[in-house]
């Protein structure tokens, strides 16, 4: 008897969910359409074990089975990969569309929450972006010129003179203009510490959102637990934000002091405190991302075209021909030489299409901020939304082509590889403008091969920023002329 009031009572309960939930499901999907199809998830875990490393892969290889737009359950976190330009711009120019995925690991454990890729939209996200729009905008950028062309001549030289640090050597010149940029000030080395902070917030970050980490988001009571992943998760989290809080606040200081002595060297935090238009709290995260954001990205864009000459020497001496064409010998390409030069232009084009850095925006997806319908799919609020731009179809996608793209053929990258609608990337022009000279300078000066004793191969890594493995190259200046050039500094 006792049993059976038992039973009873639990498939009274197991009604009562089916139609509650039912009922949840008539009630935020009036129209009662399905949700988009996906592969199979298993009991509990969902979709979990179906997403591999590099996901991008295996999320374009559904593409052919489920078509553009993929539905997957993680651990009851929902996920809609969207598979083709098209559902890109659709979907991801909507308002709705442009919220961010809250992340425990980023905004209690790193207090990270506040940089600007990460913050909830709102006012104080629209205030940040327009602070970055002014500051980096196609026109605004044209101040850092003549300190950028200075700094690529310095990296030029570290070429002749130590070029097996070639690599670490482009990061420092990432770092020196950036932070040169964003607060007037000098980065000596690699060890100075606007190098190794963005450094370590930028890994903290990465292994904060990996995919396999995402468990830690959904359930922080694994984070306490000592001795375990998730344990170490949490101690690692807790030196993040100590040197996060170093770098959002101590260079930041100190042009607030410069400016209070009548000091300050012209830079994007010194104009934005004068124009008193942003809350504190604003242009302190806000140019702190410009700053963390501004130095791996473009780095990442510079080392693979630098990797793509070395497999495809014929794109290098086409390139190199250009340049000696338009600018001559006896100086270095300027700005001023850009729109001269559109097999550069093409060459960076490329770049971004065969290895793009954010290929499934795995560190930035978006939250949708209300119920949506598209193409007869039922898309709910609160869904994470990843624009697969690894599946934007080109043909033979493996070769280094840039051809592809003269006389303006070809679906120009840059309309997806910064992102879409009102969360593309701010310093798409800033990281054009540095990827252009830093390249056109050493095409025009140097000739990279391949070492005798390396295959250059090299594997992408990262799930965040998705970057090259170093690798080795040879270089050496094109002519005696091109070195008399870069020593005449
Ligand atoms: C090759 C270089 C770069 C690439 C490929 C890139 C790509 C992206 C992408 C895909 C997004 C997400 C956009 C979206 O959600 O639709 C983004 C956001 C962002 N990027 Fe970049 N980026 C690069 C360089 C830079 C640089 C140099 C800066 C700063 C100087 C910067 C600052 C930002 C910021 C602040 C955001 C957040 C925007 C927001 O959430 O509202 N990026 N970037």
């Amino acid at each position: 008897m006792v049993n059976a009031i038992f039973a009873l009572g639990c498939a009274t309960l197991v009604l009562v969910v089916v139609l509650l939930h039912w009922r949840e499901r008539r009630l935020s999907n009036p129209r009662n359409l399905p949700l988009p199809p996906g592969p199979k998830p298993e009991p509990i875990i969902g979709n979990v074990r179906q997403i591999p490393e590099e996901s991008w892969l295996k999320f374009t290889e559904w593409k052919d089975v489920y078509g553009d737009i993929v539905y997957l359950n993680t651990l009851g976190t929902r996920i809609v990969i969207l598979n083709s330009y098209k559902t890109c711009t659709d979907l991801l120019e909507k308002a709705i569309y442009s919220d961010r995925p809250r992340f425990y690991t980023m905004d209690t454990l790193m207090n990270l929450g506040q940089i600007t890729s990460l913050a909830p939209y709102g006012p104080a996200l629209r205030q940040h972006q327009e602070l970055l729009r002014s500051a980096l905008h196609q026109k605004a950028i044209e101040q850092y010129q003549p300190m950028q062309i200075d700094r690529v001549k310095w990296y030029l030289s570290t070429l002749v003179m130590e070029p097996d640090n070639f690599l670490s050597n482009l990061h420092l010149l990432m770092g020196r203009i950036v932070v040169h940029a964003a607060y007037g000030a000098e980065v000596q080395s690699v060890e100075d510490t606007y190098i190794t902070w963005s450094k370590a917030v930028i890994e903290g970050v990465t292994i904060g959102m990996e995919p396999s980490n995402m468990i830690y988001n959904i359930f922080p009571f694994f984070l306490h637990i000592p001795g375990t992943r998730g344990g170490k998760l949490k101690i690692l989290g807790a030196e993040v934000r100590k040197i996060a809080d170093k770098m959002f606040n101590i260079p930041f200081d100190a042009v607030k002091a410069s400016m209070d002595a009548g000091a300050a060297s012209p830079s994007v935090v010194a104009t934005v405190l004068k124009s008193g238009k942003y809350a504190e709290e604003v242009a302190k995260w806000a140019t702190g991302t410009l700053y963390l954001a501004g130095t791996n990205t473009t780095y990442g864009t510079v080392i693979a075209a630098l990797f793509a000459m070395i497999k495809y020497p014929d794109v290098q001496r086409k390139a190199q021909a250009e340049i000696d064409r338009v600018v001559g010998e006896g100086r270095l390409p300027t700005f001023a030489d850009r729109p001269a030069l559109p097999y550069i232009d093409c060459l960076i084009k490329e770049t971004l299409r065969w290895r793009p850095l954010i290929p499934a925006c795995l560190g930035v997806p978006r939250s949708l901020l209300e119920d949506d319908y598209y193409e007869g799919y039922w898309i709910p609020k609160g869904t994470m939304v990843m624009p697969n731009v690894w599946s934007t179809l080109y043909e033979d996608p493996e070769r280094f082509w840039p051809e592809r793209f003269e006389g303006g053929k070809g679906l120009d990258p840059r309309l997806w590889a910064f992102g879409f609608g009102r969360r593309i990337c701010p310093g798409l022009y800033f990281s054009n403008a540095m990827a252009f000279i830093i390249l056109a300078s050493i095409l025009a000066t140097f000739n990279l091969s391949k070492p005798i004793d390396d295959d250059a191969v090299s594997l992408e890594t990262d799930a965040l920023i998705r970057s090259l493995d170093p690798f080795k190259c040879t270089i050496k200046p094109r002519s005696a002329s091109a070195a008399a050039l870069v020593e005449s500094r």
